[in-house]
């Protein structure tokens, strides 16, 4: 099970996240109305981790996104608005980027709308709908998930925290298709500062 820590920006707590926690990815939010932006302040002092980083987008221009690809070296482009399958396939011509494409889940998931996304995105990930797109620190009906028709990979999102890690096993176990977990607020000490013993953690109960 692999792990995305989301919304880092502080130099000195990335530092942390790498050296003990050693996420798979690591998450960069380039939303202006998000409390954990990341503006282009931070390029420069933003650590060189080692860890693959992934850039979270709303709704933005492929410009806008290919000036960040460069800027920090992202390795994925997750986007996490109402991207169309249109601009995903000419994003993915353009950058030749691993994609992932954000589904909010409501109270259900239309699944043939996904279908257009398949042959273009690397993974789904499932994330809580709300008027802030990201960050809600609240979950879905992970039993919407159950009903999944893909063989492509998904992360699971939304409100994730220390007391889901047996939870997210049993759903694991249920459905091979999960690659991984994306963990934000609920391990947050402030906006963008994330509480290292809390991923420790975690980490441990989902990995031991
Ligand atoms: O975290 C944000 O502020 C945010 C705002 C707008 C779009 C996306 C955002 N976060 C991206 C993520 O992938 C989060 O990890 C995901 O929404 C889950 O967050 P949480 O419910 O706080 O665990």
């Amino acid at each position: 099970m692999k792990i995305k820590v989301c919304g880092m920006r502080d130099p000195e707590n990335v530092q942390r996240l790498i050296q003990e926690v050693k996420p798979d990815w690591i998450g960069l939010i380039f939303y202006s109305q998000s409390s954990r932006y990341v503006s282009a302040d931070f390029a420069e002092s933003f650590p060189e981790t080692g860890i693959p980083k992934v850039g979270v987008f709303v709704n933005e221009t492929i410009e806008f996104v290919l000036s960040k690809v460069d800027e920090f070296n992202l390795s994925v482009i997750q986007l996490h608005g109402n991207e169309s399958p249109e601009y995903v396939r000419e994003l993915k011509l353009i950058t030749g980027k691993k994609l992932w494409k954000v589904v909010s889940v409501g109270d259900s998931i239309d699944w043939e709308t996904l279908r257009n996304y398949v042959g273009l995105v690397e993974n789904f990930l499932f994330d809580t709908a709300t008027p802030k797109h990201g960050g809600s620190g609240k979950r879905f009906n992970w039993q919407i998930l159950e009903s999944y028709p893909f063989e492509k990979g998904f992360l699971l999102s939304g409100g994730l925290d220390e007391g889901s890690a047996s939870e997210i096993l049993s759903l694991a176990e249920k459905m091979p298709q999960m690659v991984g977990v994306d963990l934000n607020s609920k391990f947050e000490d402030a906006p963008g500062l994330k509480n290292i013993e809390k991923l420790k953690s975690f980490k441990n109960k989902i990995r031991p």
